[in-house]
């Protein structure tokens, strides 16, 4: 991979997981520099990946081929009102924040932007995330290809055609890893409530949700009804966890889940 010049704007957690992609997968650290207002997470990112860092938005983005924008949506207009005097003509602006549309980044940056919408996932940051992609007519080839190498250094890149797709993605990849944490966290206190020390409960629990992701993976010619089937003897005990969890309507709770996940990201379009 060539290595262009990547500059993060905000060094907090999904900065933390592209840059620990990246470097894992052999960027030079030199290439890569971070900028946040506040010291800890900076240092942290040199200590562990040896990328340069500072407190100024803008000594960080003068000198990038490719600025990420990893700020929270809400400060995505200050971001660009900070960067609006540089010329970003020639500079690939990648953009990780959901709910954001790519029309919203000219008024913020008070220019025409080269600009890639994408939305990764926090497993991005031990190679097998997902990242949804998605660039408008007037982006090259050239920048879609450098774009989709860098993101794909922490795992799958998904392309979408339409930009509402993007909003798809965030519900079954963006989010979802807290929707997983969120299953584990209840199958560990259930242990722990019964007298399992959390520790034991947790090594279970995480190989179980491993075997079974892993399963996924490596059988696709099998449904996911099918393999659920396979753990499930009739009469048995995962027939009655089973049936417990569909008297919960735990496929309504997740379609509902899924559905306020997409109107929320709409919600903060017309916001920001
Ligand atoms: N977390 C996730 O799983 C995912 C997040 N995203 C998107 O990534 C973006 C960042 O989210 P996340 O990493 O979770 O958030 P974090 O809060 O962890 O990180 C945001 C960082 O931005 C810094 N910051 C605040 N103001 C500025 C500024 N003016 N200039 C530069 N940096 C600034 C903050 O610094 P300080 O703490 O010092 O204020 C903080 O370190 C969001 O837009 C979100 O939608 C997308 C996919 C997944
Ligand atoms: O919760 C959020 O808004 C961000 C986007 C996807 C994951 N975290």
């Amino acid at each position: 991979m060539s290595q262009k010049n990547v500059c993060f704007i905000g060094a907090g957690n999904m900065t933390r997981s592209i840059v620990s992609g990246l470097v894992k997968s052999g960027y030079s650290p030199k290439h890569i520099t971070a900028a946040n207002p506040s010291q800890p997470k900076l240092d942290a990112l040199q200590q562990d990946f040896g990328i340069n860092i500072t407190n100024d938005n803008i000594e960080a983005a003068k000198s990038a081929d490719v600025i990420v924008l990893g700020v929270k949506p809400h400060l995505m207009a200050l971001v660009g009102e900070q960067l609006s005097d540089l010329d970003l003509s020639n500079k690939l602006i990648i953009t990780i924040a959901a709910g954001v549309t790519a029309k919203r980044y000219s008024d913020y940056f008070k220019q025409e932007i080269k600009l890639i919408r994408t939305m990764p996932n926090t497993p991005t940051q031990i190679g097998v995330g997902l990242t949804g992609l998605f660039a408008g007519d007037d982006i090259s080839a050239e920048d879609k290809t450098l774009c989709e190498t860098l993101m794909a250094t922490g795992g799958e890149v998904f392309w979408v055609n339409k930009e509402e797709e993007l909003n798809q993605v965030i519900a079954l990849a963006g989010s979802s890893p807290a929707y997983f944490f969120l299953f584990l966290e209840a199958m560990v206190e259930s242990a722990v409530k019964s007298g399992m020390a959390e520790v034991s409960a947790r090594e279970m629990a995480q190989q179980a949700a491993l075997g079974a992701a892993l399963m996924v993976k490596q059988n696709p010619d099998l449904s996911l009804t099918q393999l659920r089937n396979n753990v499930t003897s009739k009469g048995g005990t995962t027939a009655q966890a089973i049936a417990t969890f569909e008297q919960g309507n735990i496929r309504g709770l997740v379609d509902d889940a899924m559905t306020n996940c997409i109107a929320r990201a709409q919600e903060m379009a017309k916001q920001y």
